[in-house]
């Protein structure tokens, strides 16, 4: 019984790094599958993107699943956090090298890997603690952790935002323990499955309260801090016109969108929050 035993140890614990990255790539497609999303790529068209288009955030996804399984695997085998964060950062950056490969060099999914990957990661640690508040908790530890092969200055728009805007960006909210995840996005998840919205109305409140909630680094560096204000106010106003699932809030969710597109920007960062919290939906107990 002990040889069977440790013989269907290993095996169990590959299914489960299987399992969490397939639950990865099925919260990215959930996501970019919801519709309509103001803004942002859903399955009626691009929304305030010209490169993005559905069939390409999918695809990227599944281009991610190997990334997603690396990460995985590395929660589980390497026990020193140090050493771990190190790691997942060289995958992650494979990851973001393998999206640019698939993608023909358009940023589909930077945000998602990194807050992604911390999350799998996170939660291939214990799989005897997979709550949310768990993970976000344990992604935040491996978050804060300074990664010393990294490059000291990413150059990319969302840190030269976090620098002309003072806000923190993605980094900040890894670091804090996904706060627009753990306290925003899944409680307004749990709240209109309860008052009976559809799911895909759920979802798409969820969406609108983390908009109205995050300094969103694709925002500021499109539209800067006023575009930023104004649509965070927008999905405020969805929300308390009664949110996607009432005839009012449907047609403020209308005009919030124009609104997004005359400004040209999209709010990607709290795509990424979203998928987020769905994953974390997907693999709770
Ligand atoms: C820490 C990194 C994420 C690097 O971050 P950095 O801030 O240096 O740069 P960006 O890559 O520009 O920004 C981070 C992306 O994170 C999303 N995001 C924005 N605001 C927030 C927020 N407040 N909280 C959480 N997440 C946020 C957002 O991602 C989405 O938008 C992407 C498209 O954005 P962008 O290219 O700006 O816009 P486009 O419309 O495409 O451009 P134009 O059309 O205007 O030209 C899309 O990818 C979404 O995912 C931000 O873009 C991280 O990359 C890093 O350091 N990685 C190193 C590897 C590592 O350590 N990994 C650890 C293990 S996972
Ligand atoms: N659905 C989406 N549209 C545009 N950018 C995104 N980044 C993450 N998800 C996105």
């Amino acid at each position: 019984m002990a040889a069977v035993l440790e013989q269907r140890q290993p095996l169990a614990s590959a299914a489960f790094a299987g399992y969490l990255a397939d639950a990865v790539v099925a919260a990215l497609i959930d996501e970019v599958t919801l519709t309509p999303k103001p803004g942002l790529v859903d399955m009626r068209g691009r929304g305030a993107h010209r490169d993005l288009s559905w069939d390409l955030m999918c695809h990227s996804a599944w281009a991610l699943h190997p990334t997603f399984h690396a990460m995985a695997v590395a929660g589980q085998h390497i026990a020193d956090p140090q050493q771990l964060r190190e790691q997942i950062g060289l995958i992650g950056r494979q990851g973001e090298a393998a999206m640019m490969a698939a993608t023909g060099g358009i940023n589909t999914h930077r945000g998602a890997i990194w807050a992604l990957g911390l999350l799998v990661t996170a939660a291939a640690q214990d799989r005897n603690a997979p709550t949310p508040a768990a993970v976000a908790a344990r992604a935040a530890a491996l978050a804060c952790r300074h990664d010393r092969l990294a490059p000291a200055m990413t150059g990319n728009k969302g840190e030269l935002a976090c620098q002309q805007y003072s806000v923190g960006g993605a980094r900040a909210q890894a670091r804090a323990g996904f706060p627009h995840v753990i306290w925003v996005a899944l409680p307004w998840l749990e709240h209109c499955r309860t008052r009976g919205d559809d799911e895909n109305d759920a979802r798409l409140n969820a969406l609108l309260a983390v908009i109205a909630n995050l300094d969103d680094t694709c925002i500021l560096s499109r539209g800067g801090q006023a575009a930023l204000t104004a649509v965070q106010s927008g999905a405020l106003r969805v929300l308390i016109a009664g949110g996607a699932a009432s005839s009012h809030g449907r047609s403020a969710l209308q005009q919030f969108e124009q609104e997004l597109l005359a400004l040209h920007v999209s709010p990607g960062g709290a795509a990424d929050l979203l998928a987020a919290a769905l994953f974390l939906d997907r693999i709770k107990t």
